[in-house]
Parts: C-alpha cells; sequence; structure tokens
C-alpha cells in the first residue's frame, strides 16, 4: 500500500478475508484504514486478536468511508448480506471473492458497475496463493492498481480476459489445494504401508511436493522434460508411471478438473437468479 492510503472494508470476516487482512498488515497497512462487517462473534473476536480490528457486527455508515469493499461472504449468503450494505458504498469499487456468483448479479446487488471478481486460494493464508482476477468494462485502470495492491499481498495474481475462464481458474488453482493434499494423503498411506512411520512419511511427501514445484517454477523445462529427467529406463520411477498410466490416472484427473468446472458454472447459475 504505497502511494494512497485507501480504506478498505470487508463484509465477512472469516477464513478468505483474513488472508487478505493478514496481507495488507504485514505490508504495512493500518488497522485504522480497515473496516470489516462481521456477524459471528467468535469470529469478531479474533479478529481483533489477531489483527486490531473491532468489527462491526452489522453493516452501517461507517461504509461510506471504504474506496474498496471486499465481498468474503459464502455465496449463500451474498444476496441477503449485499442489502444494508448498498446503500453506503455505491461510490466505491467492489471486489468479490466468492466463487460462482457472476458479475451482473453482483454489480445488480451493489448497486454499481465498478466490480472485479477474483478467485485466490487458501495458500494466500501463508501469503502462497495464487488469484485469478476479472473485471468488467466500468473498471478503471486506476481501479485494478488499487486491486493488485492488495492482492499482491497474498501471493501471485493473473488478469484473464473472459468472466467464464474463471470457472476454469476455480477448477485449477481455486480447489487445487485439495488436489494437492489428496496427493500427500496417498503419499502418506503408502509410505506407511511400506514401513515408515506416518510422521516420516508425511515429511517426505510434503518436502518432496514442495521440493518439485520450486523446481519446476526456477527451471525453463517443461513439466515433462523433468519428469523424464527423473525416469531412468527401467527404473524404479518407471514403475511407478506406467502404473500411473495403466490406470488411466491422467485422464481421471482431467475429468475431476472438468466436473469442479461445470460445478462453478452451475452455482453461478444457480446464484444469478437471487
Ligand atoms: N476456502 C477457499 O478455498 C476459497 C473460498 N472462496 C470464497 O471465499 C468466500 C468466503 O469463504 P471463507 O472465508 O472460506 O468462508 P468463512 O465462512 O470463513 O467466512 C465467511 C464469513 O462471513 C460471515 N457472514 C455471514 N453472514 C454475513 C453477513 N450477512 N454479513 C457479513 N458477514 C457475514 C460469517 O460469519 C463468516 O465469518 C466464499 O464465497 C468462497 O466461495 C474463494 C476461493 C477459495
Ligand atoms: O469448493 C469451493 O466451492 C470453493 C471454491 C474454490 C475453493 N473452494
Amino acid at each position: 500500500m504505497s502511494h494512497s492510503t485507501p480504506h478498505i472494508a470487508f463484509i465477512g470476516g472469516g477464513n478468505m478475508a483474513s488472508a487478505i487482512i493478514g496481507g495488507l498488515i504485514r505490508q504495512g497497512m493500518k488497522p485504522e484504514q480497515i473496516t470489516v462487517v462481521e456477524p459471528f462473534a467468535e469470529t469478531a473476536a479474533k479478529l481483533l486478536k489477531d489483527f486490531g480490528i473491532s468489527a462491526l457486527p452489522a453493516a452501517g455508515p461507517a461504509l461510506a468511508q471504504a474506496n474498496l469493499v471486499i465481498w468474503a461472504v459464502k455465496p449463500q449468503v451474498f444476496s441477503e448480506a449485499a442489502a444494508p450494505v448498498m446503500p453506503h458504498t455505491r461510490g466505491a469499487l467492489h471486489l468479490s471473492v466468492m466463487a460462482g456468483i457472476r458479475t451482473d448479479s453482483i454489480c445488480r446487488s451493489v448497486g454499481t458497475d465498478r466490480v472485479v471478481r477474483c478467485m485466490p486460494n487458501t495458500p494466500a493464508l501463508v501469503g502462497q496463493g495464487i488469484t485469478g482476477l476479472f473485471a468488467c468494462p466500468s473498471v478503471t485502470t486506476a481501479d485494478k492498481v488499487l486491486v493488485e495492491q492488495v492482492i499482491r499481498t497474498t501471493g501471485q495474481y493473473l488478469w484473464v480476459q473472459q468472466e467464464s475462464h474463471l470457472d476454469a481458474v476455480t477448477a485449477l488453482s481455486g480447489s487445487g489445494p485439495a488436489y494437492v493434499f489428496y496427493f500427500l494423503e496417498a503419499m502418506t498411506q503408502a509410505g506407511v504401508g511400506m514401513g515408515l512411520s506416518a510422521e516420516q512419511a508425511y515429511q517426505l511427501a510434503v518436502a518432496t511436493f514442495s521440493g518439485a514445484s520450486s523446481l519446476a517454477a526456477a527451471s525453463t523445462e517443461s513439466p515433462e522434460v523433468l519428469r523424464q529427467r527423473v525416469t531412468s529406463k527401467g527404473g524404479t520411477t518407471y514403475a511407478a508411471i506406467t502404473s500411473l498410466d495403466d490406470s488411466g490416472v491422467k485422464a481421471s484427473f482431467v475429468k475431476a478438473m472438468q466436473a469442479a468446472e461445470v460445478r462453478a458454472r452451475e452455482l453461478g447459475d444457480e446464484f444469478g437468479k437471487a
């Protein structure tokens, strides 16, 4: 937050909001520059303890000072949450982290077309997230810069030019951490089956994922080439990859992500009716 001193309001102060608030505070934003509406007392107490922010239990005139409003409630409660916010924030830029809800519905519910939709992921909690962003036509270059300043505090980001591509981002990186955890579970289970302790197997699995990811990020080679470098002809990796191919794991994985994309689209259809 360098060149300006914006005021940011969060509607919903749960996991995703906390990940972003943590990033903003680490970058030097003051708690006084942040307003949070959070009706759940226990979550509000956590915001006070972690960040020194006293959340409002309900929307009110204090929201009018926000130049940016970040929507971080569950999609199911959005329209109910939006009604009391709208009268105070029509002049603000709005950023939604909610899965599924499309910009046409958001614009209608918040009373302005200055809306950016994004899809972050949970590694944002440790500053290593990646977020896909989509801007409505009324969003200005300065608006985009403000959004980038905020999202950068949680990790990487990229803009997509078509809103439907956010469904692909959701299927890939939004839900993606769960796929990695699923693999970690399977690798740990297999390691335990081979006689390692659960702790040993889990440490090996996590370090392998982060190490291989760092290697891929640092390398100009394709993942295919990196994989081939691990795979000696007739060796152990060859045996494992052949077994994965014989079981159709890659095709199943593609199918799983397609199911996530379809579900993202369905959520948009469902909440668009509200
Ligand atoms: N968890 C994930 O991996 C990802 C989640 N998202 C999206 O982020 C959004 C928030 O998710 P989480 O932070 O995980 O949920 P969460 O349940 O931790 O946070 C939502 C918060 O909204 C509060 N709330 C409920 N009704 C409200 C109202 N009327 N006004 C203001 N606040 C209200 C709740 O008390 C809760 O603290 C969801 O829309 C989800 O689709 C997006 C990307 C990834
Ligand atoms: O599973 C979900 O619907 C949300 C969106 C991306 C991650 N979690």
